[in-house]
C-alpha cells in the first residue's frame, strides 16, 4: 500500500468591506505556492492562490486532478476550512444559488458545480454502475440529511476491511437517502437544494455564516475489468472557527458556535496526532465530524485541504492559526486504495445481465443484416439461393395448381418456420405487419432460417411433408435453380397472387419467444384436404413445374 501525503493548497481571498473599515493593512500574500507573511516569514504549500485568483484557475489547478483520480477508482476528499468569513463557501459552491438553475456554470461559481460537471463529461469514458449522492450536515453534533424532507437524523456506519488496519475503515451512512443522479444537472440541483436546507445565520462576521459542516457526497460504482470498483467523492464545506468577541454570537448561535469549534478542535487534534505520525491514538470517535472524515484524513482516500483566509490585518491572527493547521496537515499521510467488490454475487449478476445484453445484441445485429429493411430487395439477393428457391418453387407449385390453398400452405410454412424459431430460441419482434407484407416477412424469414440452418437439415424437413413425386419434383429443383433475377420475378407474381386472398392470409407475430399465428380468416369449406391432394397426385402423376401466372 503506497502512502501519499494530503495535498494542501492556500486561498487568499481580498479584504472584504467590513475589514477595510477597521485597516486596509494587506498581511498575508501569495508568490507561486508559498505565502508570504507581513513578518516576512514564508510558509510553502502544493498550491498557493492569491487575491486575483480566479474560480477557474482554482478548479483548472487543483479541480481536474481530483475528478482524474476519483474516475480512476479512489476514493477522494476535497475540505475547505479555515476561520468564518474566509472564504470556504465561496470557493466550493454557488454564491448566487439562482445562477445554478442555468445550464452553463457561471463564471463565479466554485469548484463543486465545475467538478459535477467535468465528472459528467468524464463518465462517458468509463463504465458506470451507478452514481447517487448524499448531503449531509453536522450541526449541534447531530448528523443530518440534507436531502430528506424533514433533515432527518442518521448514523455512522462503518465496514472494517481489514480489522488490524485503521486505515481500511470505511464510513458509512446507510440510512441517509442516496439520490441516483444522471446528469450534472440532476447532480447540482441535489446540491443546491440541499444548500437550502443548511443552518445559515447572519453573524457580525458574515451575513451569510453556515453554521454546520456539509458533506456533499458522490458515490461512484464503475466496472473495471470485470470487476466493481467502488468511490466516493466527499466535498466538504466546514464550518468558520470563529471568536465570539468578533461574530457577536448570542443564543442559538452562541450554542452553535461552541460546537462548531468543538468539531474543528477535534479535527485539529486528529490533524496534529497524524502530523506527528507517531503512533498515538487519533480521537476520530470525539465528534461527529471527524468520524465522518475517518477515511479521508489519514485514511484510504487521496485528499486535498484548501484552506482560506483573509488576506486583511484586521483576521491576521485567525489567518495565522489556519495557515498552522494547514502546514500540519502536509504531514498527514493517506493510503489510497481502490475498493475493488469481486467474485460476489452482485459481480456475477451484473456479469450475467451483461452477456444477456451483448447475445441480444448480436442475434439483433446478425438478423438484421441478413434482412437490412422489410422490402423485396433484401429477397432479391438471398443468402442462399438455391435453398430459398427451392422452397419458393414449392410453394408456388402449389399454390397455382390449388392443390393447397394458399393459406392452408402458408400455414405449413409458418408451423416449421415457427418450429425453426422456437427450436433455436429466436426473438423476432415482428407484430401487426400489415397484410400485404405478410409473404415477404414469410419469406424473409425463410431466406433467414436457411442461412441460419444445415442445407441437408431444410431439405429433410421439406421433404417430410411432401409425397414422393413432390419430393422428386422438389429435388429437381434443387439441382437445377432458377436465377436470382427469375426468382426475383416469382416472388413478385406470387405477392401480387397473394394480395388477392389478402384476408386469407394468417400472419407471424412472434415476440419474446413466442409464438402466435393470427386467426385464418377463409371459409373452412375452401380447404382441400391433404388426402384429396394426393389421390390427385396419384391420378395425374408425374407432375412438372407450371409456367408462372402473370397477372
Ligand atoms: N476569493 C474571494 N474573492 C472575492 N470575494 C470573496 C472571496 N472569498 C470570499 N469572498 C467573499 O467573502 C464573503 C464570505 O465568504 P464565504 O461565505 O465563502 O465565507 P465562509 O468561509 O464560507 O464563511 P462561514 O464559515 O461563516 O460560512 C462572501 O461575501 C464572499 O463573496
Amino acid at each position: 500500500m503506497s502512502q501519499q501525503n494530503i495535498t494542501v493548497a492556500i486561498r487568499i481571498r481580498p479584504p472584504l468591506k467590513n475589514e477595510l473599515e477597521k485597516t486596509s493593512e494587506i498581511v498575508v500574500k501569495g508568490e507561486q505556492n508559498k505565502v508570504i507573511l507581513d513578518n516576512l516569514d514564508s510558509l510553502e504549500f502544493d498550491y498557493v492562490f492569491d487575491q486575483q485568483s480566479s474560480q477557474q484557475y482554482v478548479f483548472d489547478t487543483i479541480g481536474i486532478n481530483i475528478i482524474e483520480s476519483f474516475i480512476s477508482g479512489f476514493s477522494t476528499s476535497l475540505l475547505a476550512f479555515g476561520q468564518t468569513s474566509s472564504g470556504k463557501t465561496h470557493t466550493l459552491g454557488l454564491p448566487d444559488i439562482a445562477l445554478c438553475k442555468q445550464q452553463e456554470i457561471p463564471e463565479n461559481s466554485g469548484l463543486i458545480p465545475r467538478l459535477i460537471n467535468l465528472l459528467f463529461q468524464k463518465t462517458q469514458q468509463i463504465s458506470v454502475k451507478s452514481l447517487k449522492v448524499t448531503y449531509l450536515e453536522v450541526y449541534n453534533e447531530q448528523i443530518r440529511d440534507l436531502l430528506s424532507p424533514q433533515q432527518q437524523q442518521v448514523q455512522i456506519k462503518e465496514i472494517l476491511s481489514n480489522a488490524s488496519c485503521n486505515k481500511m475503515i470505511q464510513i458509512t451512512t446507510p440510512q441517509a437517502n442516496h439520490l441516483q443522479v444522471q446528469t450534472a444537472e440532476e447532480a447540482i440541483s441535489c446540491f443546491v437544494n440541499g444548500g437550502i436546507n443548511r443552518a445559515t445565520a447572519a453573524t457580525k462576521m458574515n451575513s451569510q455564516s453556515s453554521r454546520s459542516h456539509a458533506l456533499f457526497t458522490i458515490y461512484l460504482e464503475q466496472i473495471q475489468n470485470g470487476s466493481i470498483v467502488k468511490s466516493k467523492l466527499n466535498l466538504v464545506d466546514l464550518a468558520g472557527s470563529e471568536r465570539q468577541s468578533k461574530a457577536g454570537a448570542q443564543g442559538v448561535q452562541f450554542k452553535e458556535m461552541i460546537s462548531i469549534n468543538q468539531g474543528l478542535l477535534t479535527l485539529g487534534n486528529v490533524i496534529k496526532i497524524l502530523s506527528e505520525n507517531n503512533g498515538a491514538h487519533v480521537p476520530y470517535r470525539d465528534s461527529k465530524l471527524t468520524r465522518l472524515l475517518q477515511d479521508s484524513i489519514g485514511g484510504l482516500s487521496k485528499c486535498v485541504f484548501v484552506a482560506c483566509v483573509s488576506s486583511s490585518a484586521y483576521n491576521s491572527e485567525e489567518s495565522m492559526a489556519t495557515l498552522k493547521y494547514a502546514a500540519r496537515a502536509r504531514n498527514i499521510k493517506n493510503c489510497p486504495v481502490k475498493i475493488i467488490q469481486e467474485n460476489n454475487d452482485d459481480v456475477i449478476q451484473n456479469l450475467m445481465i451483461e452477456n444477456r445484453m451483448l447475445k441480444e445484441q448480436l442475434e439483433q445485429a446478425s438478423f438484421q443484416q441478413i434482412m437490412p429493411s422489410p422490402t423485396l430487395s433484401s429477397v432479391h439477393n438471398p443468402p442462399n439461393s438455391e435453398l430459398l428457391s427451392a422452397v419458393e418453387q414449392v410453394s408456388m407449385r402449389y399454390a397455382l395448381n390449388n392443390e393447397y390453398q394458399p393459406a392452408q400452405l402458408l400455414d405449413q410454412f409458418q408451423s416449421y418456420i415457427c418450429n425453426q424459431i422456437l427450436s433455436r430460441n429466436l426473438q423476432l419482434s415482428v407484430t401487426e405487419e400489415p397484410q400485404s407484407q405478410s409473404l415477404q416477412l414469410l419469406l424473409k424469414t425463410c431466406a433467414f432460417l436457411i442461412r441460419q440452418t444445415d442445407k441437408s437439415q431444410i431439405q429433410q424437413t421439406m421433404c417430410d411433408q411432401l409425397d414422393v413425386e413432390e419430393q422428386m419434383l422438389f429435388n429437381q429443383s434443387m439441382i437445377q435453380p432458377p436465377s436470382v433475377q427469375q426468382l426475383a420475378n416469382k416472388l413478385k407474381t406470387l405477392e401480387e397472387y397473394y394480395q388477392n386472398v389478402e384476408n386469407q392470409t394468417p400472419k407471424i407475430r412472434v415476440k419474446s419467444g413466442q409464438v402466435k399465428l393470427r386467426e385464418i380468416k377463409y371459409s373452412p369449406k375452401e380447404i382441400v384436404p391433404k388426402e384429396k391432394v394426393v389421390k390427385q397426385n396419384q391420378i395425374n402423376s408425374p407432375k412438372v413445374l407450371p409456367a408462372v401466372k402473370r397477372k
